[in-house]
């Protein structure tokens, strides 16, 4: 891991927010021999609960450790949610997102990258980024035409899975009429299959353990590091200013500062810096030095659990938990905490999709009783074996905002998703739901169903259903677009991800994408931070 320097001041290029893609941007520059400072706000993320994949559950599972590792707000009440204040917790520490996350290792369809280069992000399409994507990773089958075989980020399949996932991911492919698909990061995304975890050799392959292990010593990383502000002069960002514990200090970037503080907290810091929406600013008595629509087009995927209690699978309680633990000290790899629990994976098409899938499937064996069934994997109706699929809306039409609740840094900004405000993704939701059904209804698997616990009674009559998820629809955490990249007059960062307006000022993570992802967004921000590097140094 890269040491600790609690009293670096400056830096030529100073990378605000050791997440998923600050660690990539960060490491890469380094390795071109820049000074680079690495600011963190939380700590360094080194102890089992984040290093160990399996410990993932307990992290969730225990109010005090998922505190301890992530910054935990919520949205504002939700209207079309039944006006609840949904979860909209973010990794807090190195690794960012990719420490607390359940590692599921996906890139989206290829689509997407050329739907961001149609809308003029010259060097983002699917070919362009495609090499990124496979430097990364080291894959378990190893190179191919899309796969990276030696990168930093160890790849691997679920393995034993349980009987219940094989039995649903075999009659989803009957009834949804999908291939098996061997590899869904590969040429073709649709299809059923085991579920790809950043989780190799017994450890969470998250962006710090794969790029900060072997760090070269001009990467300098600073951890309890909150960056309040940043420094602009005379049009061009000249540092930042950051709370410590010691107090607020004022740090040089003589190159550049890149933003990667993720999709709340960029948004948060540019408008807190004077950049953002005029009015908005204006409001708080922010004085504006650049007047973009910082915070808009926020867009998360938005999920529908649907659990079912089972005849068979694992349960796991404490006594069973403390052995795998301590069987995974002598041999990382052998028990089920050497992975995430999401085992399955689909990418299907709703009634309403046309050209790529519209809707992801996660299927796994473990839930939990308990009282709010607004948390995924939660229920009160839950008894002993149960089995859930997260199904999940990939292309919103809702989409919303994050605005500043105060100008005090410390206080989190205001998150509005807008989740199901537009009526066409609760119609794509409760078609897919209608898939799992019948998939779960088929012998191949209705043989393990005792009874489906959610909708399950609150879902009678489609009224009730569509009713059942507006009470329970939450987030998969993946916001983006808070500072989209583009060539038009709303766009925020330019497709070289430079702040519009200002010199010496980028931001990179998830906050830059044109469009939501149709997969899980942590290999899309690690790879924008890839990016982001290639950037900089074609401009040193
Ligand atoms: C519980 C959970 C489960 C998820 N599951 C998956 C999954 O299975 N697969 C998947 O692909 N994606 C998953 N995601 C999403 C994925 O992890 C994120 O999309 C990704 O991590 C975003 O990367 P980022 O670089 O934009 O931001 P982050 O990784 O969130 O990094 C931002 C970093 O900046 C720091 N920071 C913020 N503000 C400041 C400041 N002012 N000063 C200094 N530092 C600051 C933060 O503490 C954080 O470390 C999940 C996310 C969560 C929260």
């Amino acid at each position: 891991m890269a040491r600790e320097f609690p009293h670096e001041t400056s830096a030529d290029y100073i990378v605000v927010g050791g997440g998923s893609a600050g660690v990539a941007v960060a490491r890469r520059i380094a390795d071109a021999g820049a000074e680079v400072l690495l600011l963190e706000a939380g700590g360094r993320n080194d102890s089992q609960l984040v290093r160990v994949p399996g410990m993932v559950g307990a992290m969730h599972g225990v109010g005090v450790l998922q505190r301890s590792v992530t910054w935990q707000p919520r949205t504002s009440p939700q209207l079309c949610a039944a006006g609840r204040r949904v979860s909209q917790m973010h990794g807090r520490g190195l690794g960012g997102g990719s420490a607390v996350n359940g590692m599921i290792w996906s890139r989206g369809h290829h689509k997407n990258y050329d739907d961001w280069a149609a809308a003029g992000c010259v060097g983002w399409s699917h070919a362009d980024v495609l090499p990124i994507f496979k430097s990364m990773e080291a894959f378990e089958d190893g190179a191919n035409d899309y796969r990276g075989g030696s990168g930093p980020i160890g790849v691997t399949r679920a393995r034993d899975l349980a009987a219940v996932t094989e039995a649903f991911l075999d009659t989803l492919a009957t009834t949804a009429g999908v291939a098996h698909n061997a590899d869904y990061n590969a040429a073709e995304q649709e299809g059923v299959s085991v579920a790809q975890w950043n989780a190799a050799g017994g450890r969470r392959q998250s962006s710090a353990e794969a790029y900060l292990r072997d760090a070269p010593p001009n990467l300098r990383v600073r951890t309890g590091a909150q960056v309040t502000r940043i420094l602009i002069d005379k049009g061009s960002a000249v540092g930042v200013e950051i709370a410590t514990k010691r107090g607020t200090e004022r740090l040089v970037a003589h190159q550049e500062v890149i933003v990667t503080a993720g999709s709340f907290r960029t948004a948060q810091l540019l408008m807190l810096s004077g950049i953002g929406p005029a009015a908005h600013l204006a409001e708080h008595g922010i004085s504006v030095l650049g007047d973009l629509p910082v915070g808009e087009g926020l867009q998360d995927h938005a999920v529908v659990p649907v659990v079912y209690n089972v005849t068979e699978g694992p349960v796991l309680g404490p006594a069973k938990f403390v052995a795998a633990m301590a069987r995974e000290r002598i041999r990382a790899n052998s028990t089920f905490l050497a992975g995430s629990y999401m085992e399955g994976i689909a990418h299907i098409r709703s009634e309403f999709a046309d050209a790529v899938p519209d809707l992801q499937l996660f299927a796994t064996p473990l839930g939990r009783r308990g009282a709010d069934a607004t948390i995924p994997g939660v229920h009160p109706d839950i008894d002993g074996a149960c089995f859930t699929v997260y199904l999940v809306l990939l292309y919103p039409e809702s989409s919303g905002t994050v605005r500043l609740a105060s100008r005090d840094p410390h206080v989190a900004p205001v998150i509005d998703p807008r989740y199901l405000s537009a009526s066409a993704d609760l119609d794509v939701l409760m078609s897919g739901l209608e898939i799992v059904r019948e998939a779960m209804a088929h012998p191949g698997a209705a043989s393990y169903v005792r009874a489906e616990v959610a909708p399950g009674r609150a879902g009678t009559t489609p009224a009730a259903v569509r009713e059942d998820a507006r009470r329970r629809i939450s987030s998969v955490y993946h916001p983006t677009g808070t500072c989209r990249m583009g060539v038009d007059e709303r766009a925020v960062v330019d497709p070289e991800l430079k702040v519009r307006g200002i010199e010496r000022l980028r931001v990179a993570d998830a906050s830059v994408m044109p469009s939501i992802p149709g997969g899980n967004t942590n290999a899309p921000s690690m790879m924008i931070g890839e990016r982001a590097a290639q950037l900089v140094l074609e401009d040193a």
